[in-house]
Formats: structure tokens, C-alpha cells, sequence
């Protein structure tokens, strides 16, 4: 998905939103500046010292002159060169760290956005957002911006030279400028919708590879590399498609830049010699002109190409700047009631008319909860049972805020959720989905990321309940073994557990389990239910139930039917009494073992 909106702004001030982050470097960027403006002095001067070695001592024969002269040019010369090392010198540290400091800051956001975000946005446009996109905004500070003002300000400088040493030829130079200028306002502006166009499909193509890679044991398995590889083709053709266009546009500017001003500079060249013989000019001025209208080629013709660079660079900062202006999840909560209606008390979980709606929903579609009332007492753990699709998970989202509700409200020891900041809410509440997220380092970090100053001992006790620590200690590195990306080293249950443990390790007040045992035998899953029911005497629980023996765990069920808790009871007694859920249920050996009046 591209959700790059319509461009609202031209390429220069897109570029100007850099400012803050360039601000803490404006020194260096200055002094830059000024030693490649100095060189570019340098480089000018040298043909007015010619313009006076031919007009001066060459034609008199004066050998001292021309050796100072030569000497002049010498100084110039290596002036010119120490400056623009200078000029790399000084730009080199400081723009390394805007990028690191940008970097940091975009990372920073795309943790605090509401999870609507992450859901509204692929992987590869984020990507290449912190990596490819950063890189060309760096690249266009160090070279380009400043090649922009240097070869802007010599141009300016330089037809300033020519337009005093002879006017009249200084004006036929100056004739392509206007074509020029009304060329390049075209492309600014398609080339930075080009430019857009092609980093959006860079990140659509990061996305399908990034897909590709993931799921090539079910691409494998299915026999479709060659469908994914036709659209990984298709993808790329595009870009290149992009790309072509991209580079037709600059070859037309480039083409433009370079053939008008070599027209001037003939049409001056023949006026300037016929001026000579007539008498009108002297050689040492011709001489002068046409070194500085030479020296003026390369800063006119690169013109072209540094504004393409500028239009890429602010297509990248308009790309990063729109996940910078995504709100936090704290920026727009609704301003948080304070009044609770129900008597609830502490260690108790209560939905109160809870209604959610996702953002993206499909018009005119029926929001996914619509009036959810249930209460989780202290200590008590209830499993939520409903037809696939009917909004548990989504259910659970609510209880962390990674969505909020659209109407009603959740309260937490009697507290709106939506009172609480979120650092406490997330302490209060650990969560373990079916998909175990584990992230690619060490078991132990996987585990300890469940809460802080945590240690080895409450790790081990914590991989225990979740019947996990036999299968870590045998690991070769025991806990420090290294689990890969997303935990592809380990398997289905494996993972579960360790995100199991994960969760329960900072002994959480509330959990919130989520069809979390699935990959798990029916032996392992009963061994680790048996070792969760201490744990959650002590903690409030709402479990996602898909299957009977993972109902067993809950003190109470709650059947969630039509957006809302349509019946609550014991196990057996929504048994007999509700068709809905002894149907969803089924009757199983095991649940009519289930001992006591679960
Ligand atoms: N990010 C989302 N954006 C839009 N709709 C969504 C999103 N996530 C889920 N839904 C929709 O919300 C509804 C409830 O989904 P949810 O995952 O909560 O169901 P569930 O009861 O947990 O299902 P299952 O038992 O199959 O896991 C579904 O119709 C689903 O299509």
C-alpha cells in the first residue's frame, strides 16, 4: 500500500521542514558554504589574472610579470583545492549525525503511533522510509544543497564578471536564461512527483520482498515461485518504467542546459573576434570573457542535475515527514472522563457498553463491538468465546489501548483506562497473542523484554510455568541461545511458550491471553494450564478461547455473539443452557471431564 498523499508543497519548502534538524549543524553548513564559495571565487579570479597576464606582461614581455602572474594562478589554484577539502571536512561528522538524529526520531514515532497506523501502513514503505529515504536526504545535504547555493551564487558572480567586462556579449550569454529558467520550473515540479511516485514503489517492492522472504515455505509449499517472482517482475518493471520517465525528463533539462549555453557562447565567440579585429576589444578581455564564460559551463549545465537530486531529496523528506506529522497515541485521546457509573474496586476489569469501530472499516458495515458489558472480578479469570471473526481479539486490542473504544469505556481498578497514561496501563497489563512475536535475539531477551529489572531466577520460574524450560536449558546455549528472525528457529509451541512466559514473568495484575496455547499438544497444553492456575489466582484474566480445554482455565465464560456478551456462566452451564455455545463447543471427552462446575 502507498499512502503517500497528494504533494501539497513545492520542493523547496518541503526542504525547509529540515530546518530544526539541520539547525544544530548551521555552523558547519555555513563555514561549508563559504569555503566552497571562496573556492568557487578562487576558480573566477583566475581569468581575470589571465585576462592581465596577456593584456599586461605577455604582451610587453615582462618575464617577472608573468612569473607572478603564474604564481597567482598557482596560489589560486591551490586555494581552490584546499577549500573544497575543507568544505568535505567540515560536512562530513555533522551530517552523519543529522541522519543518525533523524533516524532516531522517526523510529521514535513509529513506536508511539496508535497500532490504525501500523495497520494502515506496509512494512517496505517504513523501511525504506528510515533507510533509503534518510541516506538521499543526507546525500542531497552534503552535495547537492551546497552545490546548489556555490553554483548559484558563481553563475550569479560570474555573469556579474561578464556582464562588466563587455556588457554587449555578457547579454548574448544571458539570452538562454529565461528558456532555461521556465524549463526547469516544469520539471521541478514533475520530477518531484516522478521522484515521489518512484520511492513509493521502492517501498511497495520492499513490502512484496519482504513478503516473499517470509513466506517462502508457503510459496514453496504451494508451488507459486513463479507467480511471485511475475510479481516481484511486475513491481520492479514499474519502478523501472518510473525510473525511465525520471530519466527522460532530466535528459531533456540536461540536454537544454547544456545546448543553449554553448549556442550563447558561440554566437559571443564570433561576435568577440570580430569586435577584436575590429578593434573594439582587446585580446586580453576576449580571453577573459570566454575563460570565464568557460569556467560558468559546468555550473550552468549541472544545474539539472542537482535540482533532479533536490526534487529526490524532498520527495524523501515529504515521504519521512509523513509519518513525523502522524499523531501520537497519546495526542488524540478524547479528553478522559473522570465519573465511573459502575462500583468497580481494585483488580477488577469491566467493559461498560464498549463499541469499536476500525478506522478502516468498509462502509457502511457494522461496527465490530456494539455494547460489549462484562466484568472481570479481582483475581478471576474469564474466557471470551465467540464465532471466529465476531471481535475477541479486537476485544482484547481495546484492553491495552492499541486501539480505543469508539463508545463506552474500559476501566481498570475502577479507573477509565483512558485516565491512565499508557506506560502504567502497559505494566499493569501483559498480553500473549497466538502469533508469538519473538524478535531475533537471545531467548533470555525475548523473555526478560516482559517487564524491567527483571532476572535470571524470575526468567527460569517464568519459562517453568510455561512448561519452557526444559526445551531452553536444552538449547546449545541454554537461554542465550539466539532464536533468528521472529523466532524462525524455534517452533510453533516453542514460540508460544516463550511469549507465554514472557507475558507472565513480571507477574502481572491483569493478563490478557490470547488463543495463546493453540500450537501446543493436548499433554504440554494441560501441564501448562495446571502451572498458569497459580499464576492467575492472583491476577485478573481475560483468555481468548478457541478450544474446550483452554475454556477449562477460566473461572467464568463469556460468549461474545453479535458485537456483544450474549451469556455468562460457568462452562457447564452455558453447556446446557445456551444452543450457541454448546454448539460452538462441542462436546469434546474432555469437557465433560471437566471435574468441579466448570
Ligand atoms: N485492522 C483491522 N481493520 C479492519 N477490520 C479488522 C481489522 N482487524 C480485524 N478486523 C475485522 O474485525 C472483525 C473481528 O476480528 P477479530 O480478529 O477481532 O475476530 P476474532 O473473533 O478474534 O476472530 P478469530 O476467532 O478468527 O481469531 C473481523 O470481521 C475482521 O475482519
Amino acid at each position: 500500500m502507498t499512502p503517500t498523499p497528494a504533494l501539497r508543497r513545492s520542493a523547496a519548502r518541503t526542504l525547509l521542514r529540515l530546518w530544526p534538524l539541520i539547525r544544530p549543524v548551521r555552523v558547519h553548513m555555513i563555514t561549508a558554504v563559504c569555503a566552497a564559495v571562496f573556492a568557487t571565487g578562487a576558480s573566477l579570479t583566475i581569468p581575470l589574472v589571465l585576462k592581465w597576464m596577456v593584456d599586461g606582461p605577455v604582451s610587453t614581455g615582462d618575464l617577472a610579470g608573468v612569473w607572478a602572474g603564474g604564481a597567482v594562478l598557482l596560489l589560486m589554484g591551490g586555494a581552490e583545492a584546499v577549500l573544497a577539502g575543507l568544505r568535505r571536512w567540515v560536512l562530513a561528522r555533522p551530517l552523519a549525525r543529522v541522519e543518525a538524529s533523524f533516524r532516531a526520531l522517526l523510529h521514535a514515532r513509529l513506536q508511539r503511533v496508535p497500532m490504525a497506523f501500523h495497520d494502515r501502513w506496509s512494512s517496505g514503505q517504513l523501511l525504506s522510509r528510515v533507510t533509503s529515504d534518510l541516506n538521499q536526504i543526507r546525500m542531497f545535504l552534503s552535495f547537492p544543497l551546497m552545490y546548489l547555493v556555490v553554483n548559484g551564487t558563481t553563475i550569479l558572480g560570474g555573469y556579474a564578471i561578464l556582464l562588466a567586462q563587455r556588457w554587449t556579449l555578457g547579454m548574448v550569454l544571458l539570452a538562454p536564461v529565461v528558456p532555461l529558467l521556465v524549463l526547469c520550473a516544469v520539471f521541478e515540479s514533475r520530477y518531484l512527483v516522478a521522484s515521489l511516485r518512484a520511492q513509493d514503489q521502492s517501498g511497495d517492492l520492499a513490502t512484496a520482498v519482504e513478503e516473499s522472504v517470509l513466506g517462502i515455505r508457503i510459496i514453496k509449499g504451494f508451488g507459486r515461485q513463479r507467480h511471485q517472482i511475475d510479481t516481484l517482475v511486475g513491481l520492479a518493471g514499474r519502478i523501472r518504467d518510473t525510473e525511465l520517465d525520471k530519466a527522460r525528463q532530466l535528459a531533456v533539462v540536461r540536454a537544454a542546459s547544456a545546448l543553449l549555453p554553448e549556442l550563447a557562447l558561440g554566437a559571443a565567440l564570433v561576435i568577440g573576434v570580430a569586435q577584436v579585429a575590429g578593434g573594439d576589444l582587446s585580446a586580453g578581455t576576449l580571453v577573459a570573457f570566454l575563460t570565464t564564460a568557460l569556467a560558468l559551463r559546468w555550473p550552468v549545465e549541472s544545474i539539472g542535475s542537482l535540482l533532479a537530486m533536490g526534487n529526490e531529496a524532498a520527495a524523501a523528506t515529504q515521504r519521512c515527514f509523513e509519518v513525523l506529522d502522524e499523531p501520537e497515541e497519546g495526542e488524540r485521546e478524547p479528553k478522559p472522563t473522570a465519573v465511573t457509573t459502575t462500583r468497580t474496586g481494585p483488580g477488577e476489569l469491566v467493559f461498560e457498553g464498549v463499541e469499536f469501530r476500525y478506522p478502516d472499516a468498509l462502509a457502511g458495515s457494522p461496527p465490530v463491538l456494539r455494547g460489549v458489558d462484562l466484568r472481570v472480578r479481582a483475581g478471576e479469570t474469564v474466557a471470551v468465546v465467540g464465532a471466529t471473526g465476531c471481535g475477541k481479539t479486537t476485544l482484547t486490542a481495546l484492553v491495552t489501548r492499541m486501539h480505543d473504544p469508539t463508545g463506552g469505556r474500559i476501566l481498570l481498578d475502577g479507573v477509565d483506562i483512558t485516565d491512565m497514561p499508557r506506560e502504567r496501563l502497559r505494566t499493569e497489563v501483559a498480553v500473549a497473542f497466538e502469533e508469538a512475536t519473538l524478535f531475533a535475539t537471545t531467548v533470555a531477551d525475548n523473555v526478560l523484554l516482559g517487564g524491567d529489572g527483571l532476572g535470571e531466577a524470575d526468567m527460569w520460574s517464568a519459562l517453568e510455568v510455561a512448561q519452557a524450560a526444559a526445551f531452553v536449558a536444552a538449547l546449545p546455549q541454554g537461554a542465550r541461545t539466539e532464536v533468528g528472525e521472529r523466532g524462525s528457529r524455534l517452533s510453533g509451541g516453542q514460540r508460544q511458550r516463550l511469549a507465554l512466559s514472557r507475558a507472565i514473568i513480571a507477574r502481572p495484575r491483569y493478563l490478557v491471553l490470547d488463543d495463546f496455547l493453540s500450537a501446543l499438544d493436548i499433554r504440554t497444553e494441560v501441564l501448562v494450564e495446571a502451572a498458569l492456575h497459580d499464576v492467575l489466582a492472583d491476577t485478573t484474566a481475560l483468555v481468548i478461547a478457541h478450544r474446550p480445554s483452554t475454556v477449562l482455565l477460566a473461572d467464568r465464560v463469556a460468549l461474545l455473539s453479535g458485537g456483544r456478551i450474549a451469556a455468562v456462566g460457568t462452562h457447564r452451564q452455558l453447556l446446557r443452557e445456551n444452543t450457541e455455545y454448546a454448539d460452538l463447543m462441542g462436546s469434546g471427552p474432555q469437557l465433560r471431564g471437566g471435574g468441579d462446575d466448570r
